[in-house]
């Protein structure tokens, strides 16, 4: 065990608590570390190097001295070295699961589960890296060939949340990777130990001097990092996933140096069940949809719209399934619904429900945090009875709340789901071809679950429109060309000019 971890690791060596810059595993400058907190606890278990701007142009220079060789790195070594990382990584799951878990409150199998979620992402990029092509074409102008290259873009920055540290980066750094592109990674303050393990796995891989790059840092000192970052002259690309408000705050900081921008940002995202879905598989991917981590993904159901012919059957079956979980600490045996993983979360979960009652609202299980433990924990909640004008139907709620409104027609459901400035997924269930394809066009997000509320995976684009960002991960060449730029080439032959 490593000394002070409040748990035991297969692999103690694996651990890192220092920040991982140009291959080199470092204290900030400044000498200052900042506490890692365990939501299930309230209590301090770790400590990291408090980096901040004046950290930044020694990590960024490094990265770029590397890029201008990482760039000529043949795809196939790339491939082998993330196919390499992968393996290391899905050795190690048992003992990255643990840490997550301490970082982010999650019960151990959702920690396990988000790992082997984004294995899928080291895997599939590295079968990537070897697809990336270019095209030919002949012009109408005489004796002449353009063709396109596709080429790295440049210094990738990743600043990702706490909700998926695994995941997030994975799928960030599996495609900068893939493209030739080297990335340094601002981790969250609440999770950048899980992050760092990762950095220690691909050092182990073969990403050497300053291709991938972990610095850490307290919330105080994360706004000057982040935007030294975005306004580095070497960066030529930010991804960002969080919320829409600092979304806009990074894009703003990018568009200075026109810099290329991936944005995941917040969900408000709508679920919607009609009066001839299966109710029973509508509940059942609810329940993993709307408590997986609390309560705390993006891609979350924040407003769930029922038809009113089943509006009463179907809270009773959800109600009834939502009772039987177990909140906990995320490291016992049993528990199925961890803490949220910040004071905050607390804070809006009791706001909203507040505001929910005084509006009529019904809340017919939970509703408060839970007693009597220093962690950071609230009652899956359900409320009834939700009305357009509650806190909690234009926000994202980010815990374990969940609202049932009812609607009575089509029409009706669509225009509640879009009227939001938000479009990351939405989700519904029918049995209704017609209305299948009506609902993929009418929706406004980015990823809609058909009769599905789990629609995330490597394979598929994901992303948002409307305020939820632009862009896309994963999927089949969108995700790569986010790290790349297309350089156009035109010749001439046989003595045209
Ligand atoms: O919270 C955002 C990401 C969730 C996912 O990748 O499914």
């Amino acid at each position: 065990m490593v000394s002070g971890l409040p748990f035991q690791m297969d692999n103690a060596d694996v651990f890192k608590d220092l920040a991982y810059v140009n291959s080199q595993w470092k204290e900030a400058k400044s000498s200052k570390r900042f506490d890692v907190v365990d939501p299930g606890s309230g209590k301090v278990w770790a400590s990291c190097p408090d980096m901040d701007a004046s950290d930044v142009d020694e990590a960024v220079k490094a990265a770029h001295a590397s890029f201008l060789t990482y760039r000529k790195v043949n795809p196939r070594v790339r491939a082998q070295r993330l196919l390499k990382w992968d393996q290391l990584i899905r050795e190690h799951r048992d003992d990255i699961a643990k840490i997550v878990t301490y970082e982010t409150g999650k019960p151990i199998a959702e920690s396990q589960g988000e790992i082997d979620y984004a294995l899928g992402f080291t895997w599939w990029f590295a079968g990537e890296a070897e697809r990336i092509q270019g095209a030919i074409q002949t012009p109408a102008a005489p004796g002449r060939r353009v063709f396109t290259v596709k080429q790295p873009v440049g210094v990738a920055v990743a600043l990702v949340p706490w909700n998926f540290p695994i995941a997030m980066i994975l799928r960030k750094a599996g495609a900068a990777l893939a493209a030739g592109c080297t990335m340094v990674v601002k981790p969250s303050p609440e999770s950048p130990l899980s992050v760092l393990t990762l950095a220690l796995l691909a050092e182990r891989a073969g990403f050497s001097n300053g291709e991938f790059s972990v610095m850490t840092t307290s919330l105080a000192n994360t706004p000057g990092l982040s935007e030294a970052l975005c306004r580095h002259p070497n960066v030529r690309k930010v991804t960002f996933t969080g919320s829409t408000r600092v979304g806009k705050l990074v894009a703003k900081l990018c568009s200075d140096g026109l810099k290329k921008v991936t944005l995941e940002l917040g969900g408000n995202c709508p679920f919607l069940i009609f009066d001839d879905a299966d109710l029973n598989q509508a509940a059942d991917a609810l329940m993993l949809l709307k408590w997986r981590h609390a309560g705390q993904a993006c891609i979350t159901a924040n407003r769930v719209y029922v038809q009113s012919g089943v509006y009463d059957k179907f809270a009773d079956i959800i109600r009834e399934k939502t009772s039987k979980l177990k909140v906990g600490h995320g490291a016992d045996s049993g528990t199925t619904m961890g803490p949220v993983t910040t004071p905050n979360g607390l804070t809006k979960a009791s706001a909203q429900v507040a505001d929910a009652k005084s509006k009529g609202g019904q809340v017919i299980l939970g509703g408060n945090r839970v007693n009597g433990t220093e962690g950071f924990f609230f009652e899956p909640t359900i409320i009834t009875d939700a009305k357009p004008g509650m806190l909690i139907s234009e926000e994202e709620t980010f815990a374990p709340v969940m609202a049932l409104f009812k609607f009575d027609n089509e029409e009706e459901a669509v225009k509640r789901a879009n009227d939001t400035s938000m479009g990351l997924a939405s989700y519904f269930f029918t049995k209704n071809v017609d209305r299948t394809w009506r609902l993929l066009e009418n929706l406004e997000a980015g990823m809609i679950g058909m009769n599905t509320g789990n629609s995330s995976a490597a394979e598929s684009p994901f992303g948002g429109i409307k305020e939820s960002g632009y862009g896309k991960e994963s999927g089949k060449d969108v995700a790569v060309a986010e790290y790349m730029i297309t350089k156009t080439g035109t010749l001439t032959l046989d003595g045209h000019y």
